[in-house]
């Protein structure tokens, strides 16, 4: 399904933010590793929740859901003897799971978007459960791989954390339940350090004690822990409502959001403070985000680094600032749903706006007369790509066509029902 989003000059209304994804996807894997039954309340619902869902049941969980929540049983340490899991193209879902898979004796990750996580590189994962003794068959460490486990060592593991955060969150969950102790070093930079902060609350929320050195390049992991069934809230989602945010920022508008919590660990968050150093008139209260956009906006220097999955919004909004913006320290982007660099660049080019790449960083030189648009856009399965044109179609002069724009069920399938109720200007077409 494609999308036309249409010039919108004001946007006005309130609604409260969808749940996030991160800690849904948590929230749902330590119920799973519990042996009693846990509830998750306000889970996220899109494609990515989906599979975890999908594939803790397949592992043996058992699952009951209403409107508010998800009541799960889980199987502990010891999952079923599944033979093959389908994540979709969901890479931090593939990531825990991969780990949590070297419990079984053989489940074949497949390989169902193989433009998109068929293309993204796990091989510092591989190589870390490899030197715990499971055996991994892999394509030059992409989808789809086989992990033939049983009894994963613990011990002194070391993991890089150039690429992904994903891989050390992924030991993180696995250690606590091997018999022996393990220390985890992180060579190299960590990339999104700050999502191991979310990975660490959860985990310690379910009764698990991992000692973290202060800059999360280690940990001692006491082994023979249970993880313990609890019950847990998802708070609002940053990285999706950033969008909406930047929407509300580039335009005239009386936007409120709801539901976002002040004291998040979400890196995301970033959002907030981002906009305002642009001057874009904002409060944050009471977990309520409030733009009074005017559609002016100042150019930004942003380490993009502390909040990966909001720099798209935030150069979308950084196309109509009256200066050049810089946003650095995002090499980890290109590693992503797609090359959130290059791709990304390449649509907004198309739209008419005026940015430069380097390997790790984003130049944007702001056009605060908004842009020609008339341009079909390639939303190359990512839905941070999809939610960032679309605030830029917001102040285009003419529409832009956004094909495949039902990717952004990846993890915000009501994302174009919100902006339409705010009064956007958005159509599904066929
Ligand atoms: O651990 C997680 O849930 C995530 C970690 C981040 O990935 P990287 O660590 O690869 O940057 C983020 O982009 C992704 O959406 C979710
Ligand atoms: C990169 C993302 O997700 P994942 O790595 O889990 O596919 C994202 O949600 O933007």
């Amino acid at each position: 399904m494609d999308m036309i989003v249409r010039p919108t000059a004001e946007l006005k209304g309130e609604f409260g933010a969808l749940s996030s994804k991160n800690y849904t996807t948590r929230y749902l894997l330590v119920a799973a590793l519990a042996e009693g039954t846990s509830t998750v309340y306000y889970p996220a619902h899109s494609e990515d929740s989906d599979a975890m869902r999908r594939c803790i049941r397949d592992l043996g969980a058992v699952l009951e859901e209403d409107d508010e929540k998800i009541v799960i049983t889980g199987f502990g340490k010891k999952p079923r003897d599944v033979k093959e899991l389908n994540v979709g193209n969901a890479g931090a879902v593939l990531r825990f799971l991969m780990a949590i898979a070297s419990l079984c004796p053989d489940v074949t990750f497949v390989n169902t978007y193989p433009d998109s996580l068929g293309k993204r590189p796990h091989s510092d994962l591989i190589e870390a459960l490899q030197s715990m003794g499971v055996e991994i068959e892999h394509h030059d460490g992409r989808l789809p791989i086989t992990i033939r486990g049983g009894a994963p060592k613990g011990g002194k593991i070391r993991v890089s954390g150039e690429v992904s955060s994903q891989y050390l969150s992924a030991l993180l969950f696995l250690t606590p339940l091997l018999d022996e102790d393990s220390e985890i070093e992180v060579l190299g930079d960590l990339k999104s350090k700050v999502v191991i902060g979310q990975t660490l609350e959860v985990l310690e929320q379910a009764g698990i004690r991992i000692d973290a050195a202060p800059d999360y390049m280690s940990f001692r992991v006491p082994g023979g822990q249970a993880y313990q069934a609890k019950s847990y809230t998802v708070q609002g989602d940053y990285p999706g409502s950033a969008a909406i945010l930047a929407a509300a920022a580039v335009t005239k508008s009386d936007v409120k959001i709801h539901r976002l919590m002040e004291q998040s660990k979400q890196g995301e968050r970033a959002i907030v403070d981002v906009l305002q150093m642009m001057d874009v008139p904002l409060r944050h209260k009471d977990g309520t985000v409030h733009v009074q956009g005017n559609g002016r906006l100042r150019p930004v220097v942003f380490d993009g680094d502390a909040a990966t999955d909001a720099v798209l919004a935030m150069v979308a909004a950084a196309v109509f600032a009256d200066g050049t913006s810089r946003f650095y320290n995002v090499e980890n982007l290109r590693y992503k749903e797609c090359d959130r660099i290059t791709d990304y660049l390449n649509e907004l080019k198309k739209a008419g706006a005026d940015v430069e790449e380097r390997q790790a960083e984003i130049i944007v030189h702001g056009r605060p007369n908004g842009l020609k648009g008339g341009a079909t856009i390639n939303a190359h399965y990512d839905h941070r790509v999809i939610m960032a044109l679309t605030v830029v179609g917001l102040r285009c002069r003419e529409p832009l066509l956004i094909k495949d724009a039902h990717h952004v069920a990846k993890s915000y399938p009501q994302f174009f029902d919100h902006l339409a109720a705010l009064g956007a200007s958005v159509e599904w077409v066929k």
